[in-house]
């Protein structure tokens, strides 16, 4: 056991590590929080980080939690706040005794001295993200060219070809890094997750909403712990009584998509570079029925003036995905200096942030007349804003962060993967036939139950998401030690899990580089290992929170696309390139061929 020793309090680095490790613990509950901890941690912050910090690390682990071997191994250097002091022995398992020490996990040289060399900077970054890894490992290969899932994923295979299944990085601004691919070791890890998983954050985006914004929360995707937890409860059944309440509107929306190609398609029935655009314009369209209970007029007929709501809608969602991508691969020269990617990133979000926050203004108003009974309160059609605007302690502002988030991940991931699907279908004639044959079968007045019965689409879609997720690689920050490959990896360690190339491997999947939506439907392919070698929605409680949403969505827009058209493409393959989430890399120049 450890005791927490002093706590010096003029300690100015700020303790992304430490913030995570107390969400990767397993947390206690909220009335359990330690007072003795909440001190330290206010003694221990940076000015600057203060504001946002402060509020997550009132959460903190009890002083139980910090009883580990890892708490040591990230506190420790002489610089840092907490000194540790063992106690007593924490017993441990027979397979823990007979592991390889975590020193023992091989991993490119060159990384540790470079890590040598950055111990020696001032903190560059809070924390190591997933594009801080990207950037090291691009670094030598691609100075100065861009970066593209495909590369880094080559990258990827080559260190775990090199050193084995199981990748140490020495990192350079905090905790070492390790990289999996394997489904047994994705397993080993998710299994130990615990309550409160903690995945690698958008700096930036928090940054903008804790301190610049000074929000309270920073969203559902960037939060950990009881806050987190608490918003997800709370989420979670909203989300599911909107799929309720809107699969009519998002049934519209698909119709006016299927319209949409009839006008903008050339006379060879190809749409054109942009079509992308119509994707996002679709997503949004949908996204804004289920969180605003509203439709905007994404898809209108004759297009969108610039200056119009949704365009600037847009507009601000576009802007800020390549800026959060341009602020986050690289240095994170921003947390000094205002670079043009950081302004980039505030004008945009701030774009949405102004538009999101009127109708947050016009739920309000809706809901004093509902409350003063000027307007008949019916519970079942309560949007998603009101329904969050109505809990107890929600403010505005977080409910703000919440439909921000939804559109930036949601809207991104759901175009990108309809962008793929279509593509697949495109390029296999027979599975868009055989699929056709199923879509034909089905009722002509499709209901969102009907939609999980198609077994050949549901196949279609697991199979196109196999091939390209947009999250082609999943992040945690281990919880407790655990064992991978009989190596013990300590708690607070940044695990990446490569689980796209898993899905690649043909030890998984046979023919794995084919798209064969058929292999989906052999019963085998549900066990264990298949699970976790294709994981487009991640894992455990910090998996997509909108899966069910996201799978009606893609579901519908194809049935509505092939009882209309047949889809070709006549151009070269399409990749996935680094765009915030894994997107196409070429103009999605489909050709939309009448089907009678
Ligand atoms: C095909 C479409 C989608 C895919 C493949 C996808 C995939 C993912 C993945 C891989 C994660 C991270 C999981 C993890 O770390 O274990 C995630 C998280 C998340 N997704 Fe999705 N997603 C999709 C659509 C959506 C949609 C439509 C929404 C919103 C309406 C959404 C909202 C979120 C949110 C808020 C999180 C963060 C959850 C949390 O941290 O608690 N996603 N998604």
């Amino acid at each position: 056991m450890f005791r927490l020793k002093t706590l010096p309090t003029n300690c100015i680095r700020p303790l992304i590590s430490i913030k995570w490790l107390n969400y990767a613990s397993e947390a206690p509950k909220p009335q359990e929080r330690n007072p003795i901890h909440e001190t330290s941690t206010t003694l221990s912050m940076s000015s600057s980080d203060a504001s946002s910090t402060v509020t997550q690390m009132s959460q903190g682990p009890s002083t139980a939690e910090i009883k580990s071997r890892k708490v040591d191994y990230i506190v420790n250097p002489p610089d840092m706040f907490i000194k540790v002091e063992h106690l007593e022995p924490i017993p441990e398992s027979e397979a823990m005794r007979k592991s390889l020490s975590f020193d023992e996990v091989p991993g490119p040289k060159a990384l540790r001295h470079l890590a040598k060399f950055w111990s020696f900077v001032p903190v560059m970054g809070t924390q190591v993200t997933a594009s801080a890894i990207q950037y090291l490992l691009s670094a030598g290969k691609i100075f100065g060219s861009q970066l593209s899932w495909g590369s880094n994923l080559w990258l990827f295979s080559r260190l775990l070809d090199e050193y084995g299944p199981v990748v140490r990085l020495h990192g350079p601004f905090g905790g070492d890094v390790v990289i999996l691919s394997r489904p047994e070791h994705a397993s080993a890890v998710f299994q130990n997750e615990g309550r409160y998983p903690v995945r690698s954050s958008l700096d930036c985006v928090e940054k903008y909403r804790l301190q610049f914004r000074r929000y309270k929360q920073a969203g559902p995707f960037l939060m950990y712990g009881p806050d987190w937890e608490k918003l997800r409860e709370l989420i979670e059944p909203c989300l599911q009584n909107c799929i309720v309440q809107q699969y009519d509107q998002i049934e519209k929306s698909c119709d006016e998509f299927t319209t949409r190609i009839l006008r903008i398609r050339n006379r060879q029935e190809e749409v054109p570079p942009t079509f992308r655009n119509e994707i996002y314009k679709w997503a949004m369209e949908c996204m804004c029925s289920v969180t605003l209970n509203r439709r905007l007029g994404f898809l209108d007929p004759c297009g969108l003036s610039a200056t119009s709501e949704p365009a600037r809608l847009l507009e601000g969602l576009n802007g800020a995905t390549d800026a959060i991508r341009r602020c986050e691969s690289g240095l994170h020269l921003w947390k000094f200096i205002e670079t043009p990617a950081w302004k980039d990133l505030v004008k945009h979000c701030d774009i949405i942030d102004t538009i999101v926050n009127k109708y947050i203004h016009k739920a309000q108003d809706s809901l004093r007349q509902k409350k003063s009974g000027e307007t008949v309160f019916i519970p079942e059609n309560v949007s998603l804003l009101e329904t969050l605007l109505i809990k107890e302690g929600m403010l505005p502002e977080d409910v703000l962060t919440v439909i921000l988030d939804m559109m930036l991940i949601g809207v991104n991931a759901i175009s990108h993967s309809i962008a793929f699907l279509i593509y697949h279908l495109a390029r296999n004639p027979r599975a868009q036939r055989k699929l056709y044959g199923e879509i034909r079968l089905s009722p002509t007045q499709l209901g969102r139950d009907d939609l999980p019965k198609m077994t050949y689409l549901q196949a279609c879609i697991k199979e196109s998401l196999r091939l390209k997720p947009p999250m082609p690689i999943l992040s945690r920050v281990l919880s407790k030690d655990i064992l991978v490959h009989n190596y013990r990896i300590p708690k607070g360690t940044y695990i990446l899990i490569a689980t796209h190339l898993s899905s690649l491997r043909e030890e998984h999947f046979e023919d794995a580089q084919r798209f064969k939506p058929d292999r989906w439907l052999d019963s085998d392919m549900q066990a264990d290992t298949s699970v976790f070698a294709s994981l487009p929605y991640g894992h455990g409680p910090k998996a997509c929170l909108a899966r069910e949403l996201a799978e009606m969505e893609i579901a519908l827009v194809i049935v509505k696309l092939l009882r209309k058209f047949r889809i070709e493409y006549h151009y070269g393959d399409i990749n996935s390139t680094h765009r915030l989430l894994a997107s196409p890399d070429r103009p999605l120049k489909f050709r939309f061929v009448d089907r009678f």
